[in-house]
């Protein structure tokens, strides 16, 4: 198999808008609503290619033939906590898409994932399904909620993050080559302590203010 794709979204509000998330001095009420905001522009980058079907419309003046999408069901995962601060973001442009919960932490020693909650859809198989999380680090986390995933069957996964290290790109797309991966940047590295540089720092003590 080959390996999955690797999309930056690039849009100048999306980069404009992550400047202001990665800068020290922005408060969490104007960090929340920024990820928040780039979260509901990279949703509109990642369902780029969701297909479409033809339905006839009556408008006032004639009978056309537009398009719709084509009844595809949706699901997102947000890997908690982080994961959570963009969601609402997602919900915004796909409002009928269910949605799981995979709780993980990273065990700040080992770096390994450690799992404490999950709750997904009953129809989560039948479900195309995007995996969200500001941060893609060692990828440790990322890889265990998917394989969460892939253990209930489901099948059709991409993963959506704001900031994706190389080593975190390389080992999803090693462990998961199925999975596509949509970053709004690529940064340089880890550092010793895994986090990702330049980055933004914790995301979730960002979000909530927990440090
Ligand atoms: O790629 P990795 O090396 O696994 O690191 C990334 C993970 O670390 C952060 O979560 P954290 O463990 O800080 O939990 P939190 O969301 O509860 O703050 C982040 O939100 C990812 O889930
Ligand atoms: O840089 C990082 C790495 C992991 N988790 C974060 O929140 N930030
Ligand atoms: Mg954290």
């Amino acid at each position: 198999m080959g390996q999955g794709k690797l999309v930056i979204c690039d849009h100048p509000l999306i980069q404009h808008k992550l400047t202001f998330i990665r800068d020290v001095e922005t408060n969490t009420k104007d960090f929340r609503e920024l990820v928040d905001e780039v979260a509901t522009l990279m949703a509109y980058e990642i369902t780029r290619d969701i297909p479409l079907e033809t339905v006839t419309v009556q408008t006032p003046v004639a009978t056309t033939e537009s398009r719709v999408i084509s009844g595809r069901m949706l699901g997102l995962v947000p890997i908690l906590r982080a994961g959570l601060g963009m969601l609402d973001g997602v919900l915004k442009l796909l409002p009928a898409a269910k949605v799981g919960h995979v709780g993980l932490f990273r065990d700040p020693e080992t770096l390994q994932p450690v799992e404490y909650y999950t709750k997904l859809p009953t129809d989560v198989t039948e479900r195309e399904l995007i995996v969200i999380d500001p941060m893609l680090a060692t990828g440790g986390s990322a890889i265990a909620a998917i394989d969460v995933l892939k253990k209930r069957g489901c099948t059709q996964i991409k993963m959506m993050n704001l900031i994706a290290a190389p080593e975190g790109v390389k080992a999803v797309q090693d462990a998961h080559p199925d999975v596509d991966i949509y970053v709004a940047a690529l940064d340089e590295r880890l550092d010793e302590h895994g986090y990702i540089i330049p980055g933004l720092g914790d995301a979730g003590d960002r979000l909530y203010g927990t440090k």
